[in-house]
């Protein structure tokens, strides 16, 4: 394996300015055959997003991937979403029942726009089993494959039939799987999104780790289309998660999709919970990541988000836990 790195590890490298104003700055991005305002998906965690997000961020021209944590919700939501003339975007496992829901799916026609299937080992039989499955019953769906985390993997993805795959093991902020099995891209998750994404034929979603909104810019210099985050898209006036007072500060939860939260038992448990300090309304965060996107085009030396693949780049140092505290 050849040197690795992380975010906090590497500085992008300035270039002269071709616009007068960072408003110039078209932070817009093709995925799956529509245009979203940012290169940005917030995680498909229970505690991240709900219905009534969904549709907000469908209604403004950003993407969304609905959890699969109600499992018995996704058709109404899809048929709802479609009634509405918006895009359905919905997550799925691999398990049996995985199985009847995309086969109902195909029985009454229904065809959401994306499908994401979302399990911790995306390598595996199970899941390319499922990725024909759906190829085979909703060929017209955009499907998104993970989560994997070697070269290797998104082409076996890729060529099962994905059309997207997701990278990310591990480097979650919820994450213990790196503590738990010794295993995953924790620590390195940007330079396996670099290797991850010189095998792909197809669009990656870098998934896990981002901590600043400067990570948006190195995910997609490292050749990300889509960045999925958790932990930055917590805690707001909409999120879905438990709001708790202490001393007079407002926190709301956000719980792994592996914790003993989210699977109300402790059995293979690989997330825990933490509180995050309310941040607010939503549309300030989207507001305030799409300003410092249009900044990071603009020290790109462009005006479009194609600007900031090509630029350079320095490692300043190394460090394993990107400054995430283990419990
Ligand atoms: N991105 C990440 O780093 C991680 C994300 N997660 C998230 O947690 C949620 C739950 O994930 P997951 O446990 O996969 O979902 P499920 O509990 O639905 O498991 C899916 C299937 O995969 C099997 N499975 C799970 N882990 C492994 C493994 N390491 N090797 C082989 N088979 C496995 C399960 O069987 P069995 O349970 O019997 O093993 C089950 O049959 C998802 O939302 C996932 O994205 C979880 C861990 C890491
Ligand atoms: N190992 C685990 N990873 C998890 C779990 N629940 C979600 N996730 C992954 O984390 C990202 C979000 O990361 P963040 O750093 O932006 O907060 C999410 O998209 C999943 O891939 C879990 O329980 N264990």
């Amino acid at each position: 394996m050849e040197n690795v790195f992380d975010y906090e590890d590497i500085q992008l490298v300035p270039a002269k300015a071709i616009v007068e104003s960072r408003s110039e700055c078209d932070t817009s991005v093709q995925f799956g055959g529509r245009s979203f305002k940012l290169p940005v998906v917030p995680a498909n965690m229970q505690t991240i997003i709900d219905e009534k997000i969904a549709v907000y961020l469908a209604e403004n021209d950003y993407f969304y991937i609905l959890h699969r944590f109600k499992p018995e919700q996704r058709l109404d939501f899809v048929k709802d979403m479609q009634n509405r003339g918006l895009y359905a975007s919905v997550s799925v496992g691999v398990k049996k029942e995985e199985y009847d829901f995309i086969n109902l799916l195909a029985e009454e026609g229904l065809v959401p726009e994306y499908i994401t299937i979302d399990v911790a080992h995306g390598h595996s039989d199970s899941v390319i089993k499922m990725i024909k499955h759906i190829k085979e019953l909703l060929p017209a769906s955009f499907l998104i494959a993970g989560n994997v985390g070697t070269p290797e993997a998104v082409r076996e993805l890729e060529n099962a039939g994905a059309d997207a795959t997701k990278v990310g093991i591990g480097p979650g902020k919820v994450c213990i799987t790196k503590i738990k099995t010794g295993f995953g891209t924790g620590g390195w998750q940007l330079a396996a999104l670099r290797l991850c994404s010189k095998a792909a034929s197809k669009p990656i979603i870098a998934d896990g780790g981002i901590r600043t909104h400067g990570d948006i810019a190195k995910s997609v210099r490292f050749g990300a289309s889509m960045v999925m985050i958790g932990s930055l898209f917590a805690g707001h006036e909409e999120s879905p998660g438990e709001t708790v007072e202490k001393d007079g500060v407002l926190f709301k939860e956000y719980f792994g999709s592996a914790s003993e939260f989210q699977k109300g038992e402790k059995k293979n448990v690989e997330g825990k919970r933490m509180y995050v300090e309310y941040r607010g309304a939503l549309q300030d965060t989207l507001t305030e990541m799409q300003q410092d996107l249009q900044s990071s085009i603009s020290y790109a030396g462009g005006d479009k988000l194609e600007a900031i693949r090509y630029v350079d780049y320095v490692i300043v140092k190394n460090s394993i836990f990107n400054g995430d505290k283990v419990y």
